[in-house]
């Protein structure tokens, strides 16, 4: 039996198709989210899968960590000591990298948390007094660019993730500024701090990393550092299919995946 090339039974009109649908799913890629869609997701993975908050940000917070030893092990750090400055937000994003800062606390790195606006609510009260009993020291004010390339191998930017709108307000807006111009590698979770979550940003910060959580979101095409990763293995299989995420598969039981 020799094929000639075109489908010339009904077994073979199947698997040319299967193959024509295969490929175009491969075609199509993991699908970037706009804002408003991202929020659609964080709401339903609430209200309609049954998750609470602080669950999706332990795993999410893992991821970050995870990928942190992955693109900077402990081994390829350059100075004495395996020092990390966390700057954390206003918002999940900010709870995001408390979660992340104890478990890299666990994992042998020695981080410092900046956290100068500290929501009133219960989560992340929880989470400041775990990293402080984690012996993780809080700065009180955000270090000069200059000290921060001399005390520290890297800088996570857990500012502001998919809810970020509009002109950053201080005390951010300092602190952005010095982080755009420090020279030690910035890993940013979800998005980069100060980009338009679509659109991203010109003159913004250049992060070495982006995690991206659940799916990369519009502005991670204008990523241009060393390593994308994707974290927040929790996506149940009918949200996936709704939003048409095709989300690749993470190895094994691998908590993130490098893009
Ligand atoms: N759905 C998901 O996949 C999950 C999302 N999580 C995290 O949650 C993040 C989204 O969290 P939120 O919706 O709380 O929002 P964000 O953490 O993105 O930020 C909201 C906060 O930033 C402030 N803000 C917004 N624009 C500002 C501006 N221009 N200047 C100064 N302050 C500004 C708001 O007042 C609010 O306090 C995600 O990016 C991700 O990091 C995870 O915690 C859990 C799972
Ligand atoms: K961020």
């Amino acid at each position: 039996f020799a094929h000639t090339g075109s489908c010339s039974s009904k077994t073979w009109i199947k698997d040319c198709s299967s193959l024509r649908m295969a490929s175009t799913m491969a075609a199509q890629g993991i699908k970037y989210l706009g804002q408003e869609e991202a929020q659609h997701i964080d709401e339903e993975l609430f209200s309609e899968y049954g998750f609470s908050v602080d669950q999706l940000m332990e795993l999410a917070g893992l991821s970050c960590a995870t990928a942190i030893t992955k693109a900077y092990p402990l081994t390829s750090l350059l100075k004495d000591k395996p020092t990390l400055l966390v700057v954390c937000g206003p918002g999940n994003n900010g709870g995001d990298g408390l979660v992340c800062a104890r478990h890299l606390k666990l994992f042998g790195y020695e981080p410092s948390i900046l956290y100068p606006k500290r929501p009133n609510k219960p989560l992340f009260q929880g989470l400041t007094t775990q990293c402080q009993k984690m012996e993780i020291p809080f700065l009180t004010e955000m270090p000069e660019a200059e000290v921060i390339d001399e005390a520290y191998n890297l800088v996570i930017d857990a500012i502001f993730g998919f809810s970020f709108k509009g002109a950053v307000r201080e005390p951010f807006a300092s602190v952005l500024d010095i982080l755009k111009k420090t020279s030690v590698p910035v890993a940013s979770i979800d998005i980069p701090s100060g980009w338009d979550v679509e659109q991203g940003s010109v003159d913004g910060l250049q992060p070495d990393t982006l995690i991206s959580l659940t799916a990369p979101k519009k502005s991670a095409s204008m990523f241009r550092g060393r390593y994308h990763y994707l974290g927040g293995r929790f996506v149940p299989p009918g949200l996936e299919r709704k939003y048409q995420l095709n989300l690749p598969q993470y190895p094994g039981t691998d908590c993130v995946l490098q893009l």
